[in-house]
């Protein structure tokens, strides 16, 4: 397959990532049509999308008729047989647990379309875990993009040992087309390049709060104003939810048994408590109603 014959994009699962990786193909132009088992995840993710077009037509960044024109592209659906019937390319997004991307994938290699493309975006399970579970493992690879999708510009595209060339290629013009900076590992790893580098740090952040040498807002004041990173380590955590901080990390565990990959005490008791961040309202900060937080 060729990038130009990529005409139809389906996004399943439409929570935090999937919602704004779909409007980040619907504004390129791409028709796509959104999948999620749950009618409340799919009125939740229009609903903050039209938040954040709005606010982004309010700062002149986008005219209201590309974003009316965006929201035209954009199906939402519960059924996964009508969001990839037609689908030329399907990015997958929904909860990081292996046995329900198995599942996930096995259904999409019957509904979609043969030539199709079945990609993941998951944040540490390498497509090899997946591709056998449909007939088409040389047309699956990750495509992993960063939170908020909408703003982040790096896709990391991984091309496993089953991965064609031709779709790791399409996989990275895709990437390239819906304006994003795709960088292509030619090898799978897990966690890819930018997570594990940030892994790296978010540990020595915990090992310092758990030491306590410094609170968690000083190690974050640390990051943010001796090495200029624009967000904290921990307010971080907060955003991309403690639960897929733990979730990942319980991924990696399961798959290399090094007790060092385990989430550590202090994200383990944050997870069962439920404080996940900012999508409860408290995560190592606490998060109010005020609407300057709900950036
Ligand atoms: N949050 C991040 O920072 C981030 C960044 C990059 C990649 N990811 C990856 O993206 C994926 C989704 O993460 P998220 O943060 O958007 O999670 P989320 O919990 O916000 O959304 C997941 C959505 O998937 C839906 N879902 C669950 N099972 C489904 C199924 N079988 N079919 C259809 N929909 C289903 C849920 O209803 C939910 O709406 C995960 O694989 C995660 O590793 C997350």
């Amino acid at each position: 397959m060729h990038i130009d014959q990529v005409k139809q994009i389906a996004v399943i699962g439409a929570g935090a990532m999937g919602s704004q990786i779909a409007m980040v193909c619907a504004l390129a132009g791409y028709p796509v049509k959104v999948q999620d088992i749950r009618d409340e995840s799919l009125e939740k993710a229009k609903a903050s999308l039209e938040g954040h077009m709005e606010r982004r037509v309010k700062k002149g960044r986008l005219t209201a008729e590309e974003v009316v024109a965006a929201f035209d592209r954009l199906t939402f659906t519960t059924s996964l047989e009508e969001a990839v019937r037609e689908a030329d390319f399907v990015i997958e997004a929904i909860i990081e647990k292996l046995d329900a991307k198995r599942e996930l994938f096995a259904q999409l290699d019957q509904l979609a379309p043969p030539h199709a493309i079945l990609a993941t975006n998951s944040s540490t399970i390498v497509s090899s875990k997946i591709a056998d579970a449909t007939q088409r493992p040389d047309k699956v690879c990750n495509m992993h993009f960063f939170n908020p999708a909408l703003v982040m510009e790096l896709v990391e595209v991984v091309q496993g040992p089953h991965t064609s060339e031709e779709t790791a290629q399409v996989t990275f013009d895709l990437s390239k087309r819906i304006k994003k900076t795709p960088i292509w590992l030619k090898k799978e790893i897990s966690g890819f390049v930018a997570n594990r580098i940030l892994g790296k740090m978010m540990d020595e952040a915990i090992y310092l709060l758990e030491q306590g040498i410094a609170t968690h807002e000083e190690i974050d004041l640390a990051c943010t104003k001796a090495l200029n990173h624009p967000i904290g380590p921990f307010a971080l955590m907060d955003l991309t939810g403690i639960d897929v901080n733990y979730l990942v990390r319980m991924q990696r565990y399961q798959e290399t048994g090094d007790p060092a990959d385990k989430p550590s005490k202090t994200i383990t008791e944050k997870y069962e408590r439920g404080e996940w961040g900012r999508k409860t309202g408290k995560g190592f900060y606490t998060y109010t109603e005020d609407p300057a937080l709900k950036k």
